[in-house]
């Protein structure tokens, strides 16, 4: 016989069903030594063995609530007002005859049967009534519930009733147990009404008690409860693979202040002064001020009003110093790089960051106001357009996307510029950022003498390709369902 690791619980409800066939659990409590509770947990493991079935029904009962049983007594009010009157009668009479309530209940009721009109304040009772099923029902209903079938009330006539409030209807949950066919062969084959063991102890093993006894065997068909171990955040491993290529590339990781003068974010990246960026719309602006950076304010006005001594023609304009002057949250990280390329005006420089930028978006799938970015800078003697191209280039390789191309782009402080694009499966070229070789109007009045090939890669937007999600927010909101299924690692 298959060994169905059957409990001392359930060997005792199965002998006692083997008696009774079936059985609810208060009588299997009362005919063994279980609680219910242990009863009916018995009750539906032997279900999960197919050795017993338990079920559940719900019966419905009905008897008369207070009110009914009087007007099963004196009748319904309407009768009660019928039975008064051979003729039209006015209501202020019957009202002293019954009650007010009685009558105004009454009336709406004569009219709704038809058994009488309303006129002018007169009831001008129809040809004579027979007694109706309601009537009848009531008069066959006590003050203990029955089931339906057996008043043999019909079901619409008692839903009437309910609703009148004169009747109550009652629900009982009941569960029964049966015993199967193979529950019955089971308990016929003689259970031993043993406790297996399954728990082995040291006394055991000392006394050698074990010997005599019998063991519960584990079944190792049963799926076992799932185990969510912690891990770090599937965006956050994404980051960190990106920090992890650079650094095996040979860049130094920067950081900088979230707050940045518009100096550093705007001006010093030659972003115009009435550049539409900067607008209010588009940037969260700060009511501080920053102090500017003397050693620089001249030569990035001069560079802006009139391309300060190289062949550039500036912006033109007034360059308003107190523009500058006003602090921002970061729009881009790209500010970070061009403060720290200034602080470090001597080739060689390769550095990246990966941080969180600001702007005001308007949240959508596709849109959150903060988010993360990859910049990088990598200024040398002789750095070229096809330095940088390499550079992402690789870069992309090495997170496992093997198309990359460039598209031209635009940016005030870059030229060429170029937007970096993957390709990918199911969504074609996806573009995801920006890139170019810094203009001579950023690098001159910062005094950096070399080439510096810059990027800023949107980070987020490679995650959600990634992570195969369809909402950026997805990656801020920690859904845990989402968490948990997301693997640690692509198998
Ligand atoms: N700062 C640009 C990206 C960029 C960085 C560096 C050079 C060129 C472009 C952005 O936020 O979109």
């Amino acid at each position: 016989m298959e060994n169905l690791n059957l409990t001392l619980n359930e060997k005792e409800v199965l002998l006692f069903l083997e008696k009774k066939g079936t059985a609810s659990p208060a009588d299997i409590a009362d005919g063994t030594s279980l609680k219910i509770e242990n009863a009916t947990q018995a009750s539906f493991l032997l279900e999960e063995k197919g050795l017993a079935e338990v079920k559940d029904e719900v019966s419905e009962k009905y008897r008369l609530s207070a009110e009914g049983v009087q007007y099963a007594q004196k009748g319904l009010p309407e009768r009660q007002v019928l039975n008064r009157i051979d003729g039209p009668t006015s209501i202020k009479d019957l009202q002293e005859m019954l009650s007010p309530q009685m009558v105004g209940i009454a009336t709406g009721w004569l009219k709704r049967k038809g058994w009488a009109s309303v006129e002018k304040g007169n009831i001008i009772p129809a040809a004579d009534v027979c007694e109706t099923d309601d009537e009848i029902a009531l008069a066959k209903l006590g003050e203990t519930a029955v089931p339906l079938e057996e008043t043999g009330i019909d079901q619409k006539v008692m839903k009437d009733l309910v609703k009148r409030k004169l009747v109550e209807k009652e629900e009982t949950k009941s569960r029964t147990i049966t015993i199967s066919a193979e529950g019955q062969k089971i308990a016929a084959s003689g259970l031993e009404l043993t406790e297996d063991i399954t728990q082995l102890t040291s006394r055991m093993l000392k006394s050698g008690e074990w010997k005599n006894k019998t063991f519960r065997s584990y079944n190792i068909d049963k799926p076992p409860k799932k185990v969510f171990a912690a891990k770090v955040h599937p965006y956050q491993r994404l980051i960190d693979q990106m920090r992890q290529i650079f650094l095996e590339m040979g860049f130094t990781e920067i950081k900088g202040d979230i707050i940045q003068s518009s100096f550093w974010n705007f001006d010093a990246l030659f972003q115009p002064q009435d550049h539409p960026a900067r607008e209010m719309q588009d940037t969260f602006h700060l009511e501080s001020r920053s102090q500017l950076p003397d050693e620089y304010v001249e030569t990035v006005c001069s560079m802006h009003e009139k391309g300060g001594d190289i062949e550039s023609r500036g912006w033109g304009g007034k360059w308003d110093s107190d523009v500058a002057k006003r602090n921002v949250l970061r729009t881009h990280t790209t500010s970070v790089s061009i403060k720290h390329l200034a602080d470090n005006p001597e080739p060689p420089v390769k550095a990246f960051c990966i941080d969180r930028a600001y702007r005001r978006e308007t949240i959508d799938p596709t849109h959150t106001p903060e988010f993360e970015q990859l910049e990088g800078v990598v200024m040398d003697r002789n750095m070229s357009f096809a330095n940088l191209l390499g550079c992402l280039k690789e870069f992309y390789h090495r997170m496992g996307f093997e198309n990359v191309r460039f598209r031209p782009g635009y940016f005030p402080y870059t030229e060429p510029s170029v937007e970096p694009e993957v390709y990918i499966e199911e969504l074609g070229w996806v573009e995801l950022g920006g890139a170019g070789i810094f203009r001579k109007e950023v690098t001159e009045p910062l005094g950096i003498k070399e080439p510096v090939l810059a990027w800023g890669l949107g980070v987020s937007r490679l995650a959600m390709l990634r992570l195969g999600l369809k909402d950026l927010r997805e990656l801020y909101q920690s859904d845990i369902e989402w968490l948990r299924k997301s693997p640690v690692c692509k198998l």
